[in-house]
């Protein structure tokens, strides 16, 4: 009898988004090892950070992230009241069953929480996280294996070009520069911007980009935006 096999998954996968959690509240409860990693991938997002855990219960890197950042740090353990003010919850402490009263009170909240370990508790996973200034990468196998998510991200993160982080800035640079020379939403000046955009990318090098320096920026606007054309790399330089 002939079997047939399929690597297509019949579960959905997850939504896959750049969250925006400059100054909201992320609450992590927990100061162990987990706890410490979701701190400093939070902070990164600049979310205003609050940990909640005994102090004999925080691990060294715990430590020194509250010590040397804008932490909110409280030396107890987890009250309901910690969740009044939150935007998102992190939990990352050795009682399964708190971390899932957690996981359910922010539920009926409907705030955003990751219990971690804890899928089905779960509104959105950690994934293996590339960040190289304004680059970020996430490889999530959707709770399917994180070790193998480990591995692939190690891969992509070798393979990565090495100018990507600052070329990806100075085009951040110049396309400000030129939305204050073309400002407005939408019609034909955001055409004409994108289509210019694209053509740069697309004519130059990752390395030219990352190499460009305020005056080249300037130039490159004065002689290549206002007249309408992509300049050399050459003659910007
Ligand atoms: C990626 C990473 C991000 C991070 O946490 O920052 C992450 N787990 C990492 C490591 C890791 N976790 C585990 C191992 C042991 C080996 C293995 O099981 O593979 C290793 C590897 C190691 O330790 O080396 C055990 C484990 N994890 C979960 C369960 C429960 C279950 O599967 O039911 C169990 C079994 C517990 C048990 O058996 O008792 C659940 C989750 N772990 C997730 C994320 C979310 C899904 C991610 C995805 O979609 O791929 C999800 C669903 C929820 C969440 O926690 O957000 C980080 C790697 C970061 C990096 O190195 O780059
Ligand atoms: N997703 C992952 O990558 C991953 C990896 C390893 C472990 N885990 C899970 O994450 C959880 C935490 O792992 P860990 O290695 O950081 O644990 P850990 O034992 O090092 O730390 C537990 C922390 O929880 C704190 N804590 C305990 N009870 C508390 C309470 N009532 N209120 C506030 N804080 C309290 C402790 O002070 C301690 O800081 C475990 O449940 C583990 O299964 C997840």
């Amino acid at each position: 009898m002939e079997t047939t096999t399929s690597t297509a998954s019949h579960t959905p996968g997850s939504l896959l988004i750049a969250w925006q959690l400059r100054d909201k509240h992320a609450l992590v409860v927990g100061g162990g090892q987990v706890a410490s990693s979701r701190v400093q991938h939070v902070l990164a997002a600049g979310a205003k950070v609050t940990v909640i855990s005994p102090a004999d219960g925080l691990n060294e890197e715990t430590k020194s992230l509250i010590d040397d950042n804008h932490i909110v740090f409280h030396d107890r353990k987890f009250l309901s009241t910690d969740l009044d003010d939150a935007d998102m919850v992190l939990t990352a402490i050795d009682d399964v069953e708190l971390s899932r009263h957690i996981g359910a009170s922010c539920r009926a909240r409907r705030i955003p929480v990751n219990v971690a370990d804890d899928p089905s508790y779960c509104d959105f996973y950690f994934g293996s996280q590339i960040r190289q200034g304004p680059l970020q990468i996430m490889v999530s196998t959707n709770g399917k294996s994180p070790k193998l998510a480990n591995i692939i991200r190690r891969r992509i993160e070798e393979s990565i070009p090495k100018g990507a982080g600052e070329a990806i800035e100075k085009v951040g640079l110049l396309r400000e520069k030129l939305k204050e020379r073309a400002p407005g939403v939408g019609g034909d000046v955001s055409k004409r911007r994108m289509k210019w955009m694209v053509d740069l990318c697309t004519s130059w090098e990752l390395d030219d980009l990352a190499g460009l320096d305020d005056g080249q920026i300037e130039k490159l606007l004065d002689e290549g935006w206002e007249r309408n054309v992509v300049p050399s790399r050459d003659s910007v330089y």
